[in-house]
């Protein structure tokens, strides 16, 4: 669904690469934690699935495209399968919510009876059947963020791409969010998340690639956040935190096997030779031991889990 072989993409004006050698693949369905410092290279790798950058060596295919070769004109086409969330929603302040999400389809020309059908079906889906007519000022983070999403999702694209998508909400509505993602996952859609959030990672136990200074370092199946964390610092000022400390200059190129088909049918974890040590840290984002990871009796804001997607009729 999604393979880079030996991907190297380095920015214009810059020397280290932003990603170095990176040989993986994807498979349908799958959802993937993409985990690093910031720097690593997790935004690029997402960009150049969506064809906003180019690698400067190697291939990706992406839905069997080749997308070294898939003409420019084409890309728009190519991108209809793809949808993509941010951390900071990027909606349209002047459209309600109604508007925003199809602004999507008008954009690819979908008749106006699919339009009407559709978006109320996502809507409900993402838990906001109700809000159809408020504008983005007057919704909640959550709210605006399952907006974003129900645009991502509603032209029912075969993978989802997250950047931080829960980057700007607190720990229970991000709860709610990766309930949706959850749904969305287990209704087909492959779904990749670039996340800082140790606690959602961990809760979820999906497959985590971890990028190091554009290497990939680890790629484990049900992994956690970071298994190769140097454990505990005491900085003297506040609470004591627990620092997972990555080294992004110094860190060794890993020879981490490519993830294939058959790897992932395998028994054991992939997983790649820890990071040295380190003079840059990386803090996550700390979730209390004690919150739950998912909606609960103190996630008022999180929906119950949506029902699946409703297929629209009426597609002109
Ligand atoms: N357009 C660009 N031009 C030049 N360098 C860039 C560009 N975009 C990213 N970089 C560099 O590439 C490297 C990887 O950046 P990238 O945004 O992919 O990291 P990231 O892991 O997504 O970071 P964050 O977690 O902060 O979003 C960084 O060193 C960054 O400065």
């Amino acid at each position: 669904m999604i393979r880079f072989d030996q991907v190297t993409k380095t920015y214009p004006g810059t020397t280290r690469p932003a990603l170095g050698n990176v040989s993986l693949e994807v498979l349908k369905g799958e959802f993937v934690f993409l985990v690093g410092a910031s720097g690593s290279g997790k935004s690029s790798f997402l960009r150049l699935i969506l064809k906003e950058e180019r690698p400067t060596k190697g291939k990706i295919h992406v839905l069997g495209h080749d997308l070294t070769t898939l003409a420019n004109r084409k890309v728009p086409y190519f991108r209809r399968s793809l949808g993509v969330v941010f951390q900071d929603f990027r909606l349209l302040p002047a459209k309600t919510v109604f508007d925003n999400v199809a602004f999507t389809l008008q954009v690819i020309g979908k008749s106006k009876g699919f339009i009407q059908e559709a978006v109320p079906d996502v809507l409900k889906m993402v838990g906001l059947a109700g809000k159809a007519g408020r504008f983005p000022h007057e919704l909640s983070g959550g709210e605006q963020q399952r907006v974003a999403i129900a645009r991502a999702i509603v032209n029912k694209p075969a993978i989802l791409l997250a950047d931080e998508p829960t980057g700007n909400l607190d720990p229970a509505t991000s709860a709610g969010i990766m309930t949706l993602l959850s749904t969305i996952n287990a209704n087909g859609t492959t779904v990749l998340m670039a996340t800082h959030d140790s606690g959602i990672v961990d809760t979820m136990k999906r497959r985590v690639i971890e990028l190091i200074s554009g290497q990939v370092v680890r790629d484990e199946r049900q992994g956690g956040y970071q298994t190769q964390a140097i454990p505990v610092q005491d900085f003297s000022i506040g609470e004591r935190q627990q620092v997972h400390a990555v080294n992004a200059a110094d860190a060794a190129p890993a020879s981490v096997p490519p993830v294939t088909a058959a790897a992932l049918t395998a028994a054991a974890p992939i997983s790649a030779p820890a990071a040295p040590q380190t003079a840059s840290f990386y803090v996550p984002k700390q979730r209390p031991a004690s919150e739950p990871p998912a909606p609960g009796p103190n996630t008022a804001s999180a929906p119950p889990v949506p029902p699946p997607l409703v297929e629209p009729g009426g597609d002109a």
